[in-house]
């Protein structure tokens, strides 16, 4: 395992006008592991999320990749960030292929190789065969994958997937749970949002949320 660097997030708030959503988040979110996040609906696990990955501007304190701030200023994730959304954020009128290859040449791969890292990655997610389908056509567990193989696909150092399973059957989700321990085995920073407690179990780390704060201490787990 290559360890990469550490998302840092120090003193971390964020605000809607006097309402706070997240404060005094401290937390070390290191490379090499998966760490889960957990909490009732509302307690702040999206807005967490969007703040340390650099969606969202900070209200106080800093989310720090390798010392530099997540946020740049645009609400535009660097592109070592990969993020699996609740909403996923495809693209309705592009395929499946053209979704997750989007990803790629983003990041300045040239067309016909991302498509062909596209198509395997969808493969990996067990869904090579609808590469060609607009994404408006598929079912919520197939919009999940393909969200899934987007963010997979580009090996970033940190992949933050928010409830990443919720519409997957136990076959499914013990898939991407392998795929998501293989990243962080190549020294990625994985990050999951959660309601399922055997994903939680499949992390290393866990911290619950409550009402925007962290509650006591993560659990470590040695592997
Ligand atoms: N843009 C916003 N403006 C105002 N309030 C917001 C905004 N985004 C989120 N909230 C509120 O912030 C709180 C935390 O929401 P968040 O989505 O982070 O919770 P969550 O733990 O991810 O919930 P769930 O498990 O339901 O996804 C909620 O009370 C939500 O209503």
């Amino acid at each position: 395992m290559s360890a990469g660097p550490t998302l840092e997030l120090r003193g971390l708030g964020f605000r809607v006008g006097s309402r706070p959503l997240l404060e005094g988040i401290d937390l070390d979110l290191p490379a090499g592991r998966m760490t889960a996040l957990t909490g009732s609906s509302g307690s702040g696990k999206t807005t967490l999320l969007s703040v340390a990955g650099g969606l969202l501007e900070p209200s106080e304190g800093t989310a720090t990749l390798d010392g530099r701030p997540t946020w740049r200023g645009t609400g535009d994730p660097a592109p070592d960030i990969a993020f699996v959304l609740q909403v996923y954020g495809l693209v309705p009128i592009l395929s499946a292929r053209e979704n997750v290859s989007v990803a790629l040449r983003a990041r300045g791969v040239a067309p016909r190789e991302a498509d062909a890292r596209a198509d395997a990655a969808l493969a990996e997610l067990h869904v090579a065969d609808l590469g060609g389908r607009q994404v408006e056509e598929l079912s919520g567990g197939q919009l999940q994958r393909v969200a899934i193989a987007r963010a997979l696909v580009v090996r970033a150092p940190v992949l933050l997937a928010d409830e990443p399973t919720s519409e997957l059957d136990p076959t499914t989700r013990g898939q991407v749970m392998a795929l998501l321990r293989a990243e962080a085995e190549r020294g990625a920073v994985v990050v999951v949002a959660t309601h399922d407690p055997d994903v939680a179990d499949a992390c290393d780390e866990h911290h619950a949320m409550a009402e925007g704060r962290l509650l006591a201490r993560g659990r470590r787990v040695a592997r």
